[in-house]
């Protein structure tokens, strides 16, 4: 898997965020790195898909060919502290739902296993408006990953999470330490960044 990025630019209004900015990637632990409003955040919504950039491309390769949209988006998992799911869905009916509009087969155990995983068993037929906001988080990132992305694409993903809940994103760093996945992090954390294998700064515009 290649990450292929041209000459990215985005803009909210007169505001430029960043510009010309490209670069490319074909390991399996990318860092994105940057201070508090660099832009690391946008930068990942654009590799996503979830921004469109003002000027310049995102392209996603498998052997040198453009994956499509739709494969893409059936590979990606996207965890983030502003990516909500239903506050009156339970932690199990949140995945059963997501599972339902993904038209991913999850089994009902491969659920459970991932909100054992992230240590929700306890809290499994709470409604999500109703967790603490580590377990929020929790359920987020085993939203972005039960169906067992290719690409999986992490915004600060120890946010709000206690020690044990850092451990389980670098175990899961690691689960993803092999050629056929692809794992970016985007923090300001330099602990959270330890498990990539390169780190681009956006403020730089360059790896580190
Ligand atoms: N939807 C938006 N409308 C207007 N400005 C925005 C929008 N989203 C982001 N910005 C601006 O773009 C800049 C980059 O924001 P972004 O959230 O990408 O930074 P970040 O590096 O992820 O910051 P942090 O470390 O604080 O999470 C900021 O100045 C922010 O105010």
């Amino acid at each position: 898997m290649t990450l292929q990025v041209k000459r990215l630019k985005k803009t909210f209004g007169p505001h430029t965020v960043f510009s010309d900015l490209s670069f490319e990637y074909s390991g399996n632990t990318l860092g994105i790195a940057g201070s508090n409003g660099s832009g690391k955040s946008t930068l990942l919504k654009c590799l996503a898909g979830l921004l469109s950039p003002t000027e310049g491309e995102v392209n996603w390769l498998e052997n040198n060919e453009r994956i499509s949209a739709q494969i893409f988006n059936q590979s990606m998992g996207y965890a983030a502290p502003y990516i909500n799911l239903y506050d009156e869905l339970t932690v199990i009916e949140n995945l059963q739902f997501l599972s339902n509009i993904r038209r991913h087969t999850d089994s009902a155990e491969n659920i459970k296993k991932w909100i054992s995983k992230t240590g929700l068993s306890n809290v499994e037929g709470q409604p999500y408006g109703t967790l603490s906001t580590g377990q929020q988080q929790r359920l987020r990132i085993a939203a972005a990953l039960f169906h067992q992305p290719d690409i999986l694409l992490l915004d600060e993903p120890g946010s709000n999470l206690d020690e044990t809940g850092r451990s389980l994103v670098s175990e899961i760093a690691n689960l993803y330490q092999d050629p056929r996945h692809l794992l970016i992090i985007a923090s300001n954390d330099p602990r959270e960044l330890e498990v990539c294998q390169q780190i681009f700064t956006v403020e730089r515009q360059q790896f580190i």
